[in-house]
C-alpha cells in the first residue's frame, strides 16, 4: 500500500500507471504462444483436439456430453441451498426490469428527396465465457445472460469449467434463474470453449463472445476478433474510490477490500481531501484484511494499492479521468455535480450506501465492465451490445431523384463509371 501526500506526484500518468501495475495483455508472447499453439491444434484435429485438451486442463473427457442436459441443470441446481438460490432469483428479476426498461429506439431521417435511418436486430448466436477455473460466478451469468435474452438474441451458448464432468451447481441455479429458452450449458473451459463458440465445434458458431477470464481465455478472444465479434478484453478488477471523508472509514475500508479480494492483480485507490481520513481507512483495510477468508490474495493486491491526497474533490475526479477505473465510487455528500464531471469510469457508484458489491449482484447495470483504462472507449455491456444497427434508405420520387445526381460527378471521380450509369439511368 502507497500513501501520497504529494498531489504534483498523484496527477503523473505514468505514476498513477505504475502504482496500479497495469500492463498491456498483448505482451506477454509467452502466454499468447502458447494459446496459438493450442488454437490451431484444435483448427487442425477438431473436436478431438478440444476433448484432449479438456481432459488435460479441466480434468474432464466429455464422456457425459458437451452441452449439459436439462436434467443434470435441475439437479445441480437442487444443491444450491433455498435461500441462495432465491437471491438469486430476486437478482435476476431486477436485471430483467433494469435492461427491459432501456428504451431501443429506430431512428428515421427525413429530407425532401429521401429517407434514411437505422433499425436494430438482435445478433443470432452468441457465446458467453463465464469464469469457473479459482471460482464459480453465477452472478456473472445472470449479469450476461440475461441482457441478452432482454435483447432478443436466439441462441445462448455458456461455456463453464465442469467439476468431474458435472457442471457447478451455483451455475446451474443461476441459469435456471435468468428463466430463459434460449440458454445451453458447455461444459468447457479456457482456450477450448473459447475455439469451440469461434469455429463452431460441437456446437453452433456464435457472432459475438462475451465475458471475463484469465489471460488464456482473453488471449484467446483476441485471437478470434474478426472472426466473430467480442465485448472487450477483461484484465483484472478495479476500483477508485473518492471520498469527502464523511463516510464511516470502516464501510471504505471494506469497499477497497471488497475489490482487492477479487484476484492478485485486482486494483484498488483511495483519493480523499481528508489526509485524517485517508490514514483512518488506510489502518483499517490493515486491520481488516487479516480478517478476510482470502487473506493470500488481498495480500498480494493490496501491493496495487494506493491512498492519495487531493486538494480538492475535483481533483481527485481529474485523476479519476486519467485512471479510467472499472468502478469509481464517489462517497461523498453531494456526488451529483462530481459526477457530472466525471468522463471516463466503466460505472460509478453515487453516495455513500452505494457500495460496489451491491453493482454486482444486483442493481440492475451489468458488472462486465472495462478494464485497465479501457473505460476510454469501452462500456459496460448492456443490451445495445447484443443487437446491431442495419441502416436503410429509400429515394422518394423520380423528381426528388434529380436533386441527388450530382453523386455521379463524384463516382466519375472514383473513376467507377457503373455507378455513375446506375445513377443517371434512374432519371432516364
Ligand atoms: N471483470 C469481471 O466482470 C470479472 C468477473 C468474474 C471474474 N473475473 C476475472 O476472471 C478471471 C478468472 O480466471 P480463472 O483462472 O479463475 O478462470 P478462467 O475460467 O478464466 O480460466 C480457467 C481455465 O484457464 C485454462 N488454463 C489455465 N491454465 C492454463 C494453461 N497453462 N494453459 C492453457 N490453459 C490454461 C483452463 O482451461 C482453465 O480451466 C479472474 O481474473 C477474475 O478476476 C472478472
Ligand atoms: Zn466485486
Amino acid at each position: 500500500m502507497i500513501f501520497i501526500d504529494d498531489f504534483l506526484l498523484l496527477k503523473k500518468e505514468a505514476e498513477l500507471q505504475r502504482l496500479w501495475k497495469r500492463r498491456s495483455y498483448f505482451q506477454d508472447n509467452k502466454i499468447f504462444d502458447e494459446v496459438k499453439a493450442i488454437i490451431n491444434d484444435i483448427k487442425t484435429r477438431g473436436l478431438e483436439a478440444i476433448k484432449e485438451y479438456s481432459k488435460k486442463f479441466d480434468d474432464y473427457d466429455l464422456s457425459s456430453g458437451l452441452i449439459a442436459s436439462e436434467e443434470e441443470i435441475v439437479s445441480q441446481a437442487r444443491l444450491v441451498p433455498v435461500d441462495v438460490s432465491n437471491a438469486l432469483k430476486h437478482s435476476a428479476k431486477r436485471i430483467k426490469r433494469y435492461h427491459e426498461s432501456i428504451k431501443i429506439k429506430s431512428f428515421k431521417y427525413e429530407t425532401e428527396e429521401s429517407e434514411s435511418g437505422f433499425k436494430w436486430t438482435p445478433i443470432e448466436n452468441v457465446g458467453i465465457y463465464v469464469p469457473g477455473g479459482l471460482a464459480a460466478y453465477p452472478s456473472t451469468i445472470l449479469m450476461t445472460v440475461i441482457v441478452a435474452d432482454v435483447a432478443g438474441v436466439d441462441n445462448i451458448y455458456v461455456c463453464s469449467k465442469p467439476n468431474r464432468g458435472k457442471i457447478n451447481p451455483y451455475i446451474a441455479s443461476a441459469v435456471l434463474a435468468c428463466n430463459s429458452k434460449k440458454v445451453k450449458i458447455v461444459k468447457l473451459s479456457g482456450v477450448q470453449a473459447i475455439s469451440s463458440m469461434a469455429l463452431g465445434l460441437g456446437i453452433k458458431k456464435v457472432d459475438k463472445i462475451f465475458g471475463p477470464g484469465n489471460d488464456y481465455v482473453s488471449l484467446a478472444k483476441k485471437y478470434f476478433f474478426g472472426e466473430v465479434a467480442i465485448d472487450m478484453i477483461a484484465g483484472p478488477s478495479e476500483i477508485l474510490i473518492v471520498s469527502d471523508g464523511k463516510t464511516n472509514p470502516s464501510w471504505i475500508a471494506w469497499d477497497f477490500l471488497s475489490q482487492a479480494e477479487h484476484d492478485k492483480n485486482a486494483k484498488t485507490g483511495l483519493i480523499s481531501n481528508e489526509i485524517g481520513f485517508l490514514n483512518e481507512v488506510m489502518e483499517k483495510v490493515k486491520e481488516y484484511s487479516l480478517k478476510v477468508l482470502n487473506k493470500h490474495i488481498v495480500e498480494s493486491s493490496l501491493q496495487n494499492s494506493f491512498f492519495g491526497f487531493a486538494p480538492t474533490l475535483e481533483d481527485a475526479i481529474s485523476i479519476s479521468n486519467i485512471l479510467a477505473p472499472e468502478h469509481l465510487e464517489i462517497a461523498c455528500e453531494n456526488p451529483d455535480e462530481l459526477f457530472d464531471k466525471v468522463q471516463n469510469a466503466g460505472t460509478v457508484f453515487l453516495g455513500s450506501l452505494t457500495c460496489e458489491p451491491f453493482g454486482d449482484y444486483i442493481l440492475g447495470p451489468s458488472h462486465v465492465l472495462p478494464t485497465s483504462g479501457s473505460a476510454r472507449y469501452f462500456s459496460g455491456i448492456n443490451v445495445y451490445d447484443f443487437l446491431k444497427r442495419t441502416n436503410f434508405s429509400r429515394i422518394k420520387t423520380k423528381d426528388a431523384l434529380k436533386n441527388l445526381l450530382d453523386a455521379s460527378l463524384i463516382a466519375e471521380v472514383e473513376g467507377f463509371s457503373a455507378h455513375k450509369k446506375a445513377m443517371l439511368c434512374r432519371n432516364e
